[in-house]
């Protein structure tokens, strides 16, 4: 296998995962995007430029997530290593519940597989199957691939994922505050097990929002209800809790986003006046945090080749 281009220009969806009761499953792609652009360059060096989110903070060598992700990939297929220069524009905010980390590591595959001669080698079940891994759930990777609303599971063939109906009145909203927490730390909060009437709780609301979602939005509030980790996560969350609280108490369809502390609120259309009233009620509850009202997105992840591999790469994949 080959190269096939040199330049490529790849971008991913912010994704808020869970949705409520789908822990680890559910997940929805937003008009949120991570840009990145990728060249193979003729050294072994590797030079990242970060514009945006993550500026200044994210490591600019081969720690970068985008490189890992995107040299797992070469690896996976075969492909010999390659000098690379990396810029990134970043709007999808780092350790807040909206995916960063999922996107970084679609963004290094879907770049990976585009830099290839034949990019077929790698279906979406298999750049998904690798951004699990870095992962270790699919539910923020299978909505930044596919675009939409999308359901994840795992067995023993690895992860699938299938895109689920949105009712085009659905507004989605999100509230994200300064305040950063690591998706790890927000998991190493949550139990062992569960009670077998949370689970059953869980189930019956997580099957609900998948109806709420594609054509009962007047569902969502009790379609959202979760009893698997929102209540566990409070502690690492005070603020995003009080502000759950607070808007579900209001009527509102409010979740925590992914691992949080970002809330997102599931409205539909009619709605979306009366949340704005709220949350202008909120004016000091809601100072340092950031109102955005992104859309859905239902493209995910898109690379584009900018150049042909025309600067001479050789059988073994060595840029001359
Ligand atoms: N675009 C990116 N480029 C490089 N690293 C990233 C990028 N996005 C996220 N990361 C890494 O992932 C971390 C955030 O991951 P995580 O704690 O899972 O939060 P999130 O909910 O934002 O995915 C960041 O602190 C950073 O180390
Ligand atoms: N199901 C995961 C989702 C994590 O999403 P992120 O955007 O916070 O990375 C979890 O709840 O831990």
């Amino acid at each position: 296998m080959q190269f096939g281009a040199d330049h490529v220009v790849v971008r991913v969806p912010a994704t808020s995962a869970n949705l409520g009761p789908g822990f680890d499953a559910l997940g929805l792609a937003l008009a949120l995007y991570d840009e990145l652009e990728v060249r193979i360059v003729a050294s072994d060096d590797v030079v990242v430029e970060v514009y945006g989110e993550g500026a200044g903070q994210v490591p600019t060598d081969e720690e970068h997530l985008v490189v890992r992700a995107l040299r797992h990939t070469l690896d996976a297929v075969g492909m010999p290593q390659t000098g690379l220069r990396m810029r990134c524009s970043n709007l999808i905010p780092h350790g807040r519940g909206l995916g960063s980390s999922a996107a970084a590591v679609v963004a290094g595959v879907i770049a990976a597989r585009a830099l290839l001669a034949d990019p077929r080698v790698l279906d979406s079940r298999a750049v998904l199957g690798i951004a699990t891994q870095f992962e270790g759930h699919p539910d923020n990777a299978a909505p930044a691939i596919m675009g939409g609303a999308t359901v994840a599971w795992q067995d023993a063939d690895g992860p699938r994922a299938v895109g689920l109906d949105v009712d085009p009145s659905v507004v989605a909203t999100v509230l994200v505050p300064d305040a950063r927490l690591a998706t790890s730390r927000a998991r190493a909060v949550l139990p062992e097990a569960v009670p077998h009437a949370d689970a059953a709780f869980n189930a019956g609301r997580a099957a609900l929002l998948v109806e709420a979602l594609a054509r009962r939005p007047e569902l969502l509030w009790e379609a959202t209800e979760d009893r698997l980790h929102q209540q566990y996560r409070a502690g690492v969350m005070a603020a995003s809790s009080e502000l759950l609280r607070a808007l579900r108490a209001e009527g509102f369809a409010a979740t925590v986003s992914g691992a949080g502390p970002t809330v997102l609120v599931l409205t539909p259309k009619d709605d979306v006046r009366a949340l704005d009233q709220v949350l202008a009620g909120l004016v000091d509850g809601l100072a340092g945090w950031r109102v955005l009202r992104p859309g859905v997105d239902t493209q995910g992840a898109r690379a584009r080749r900018v150049a042909s591999a025309s600067s001479g790469v050789t059988p073994s994949g060595r840029v001359q």
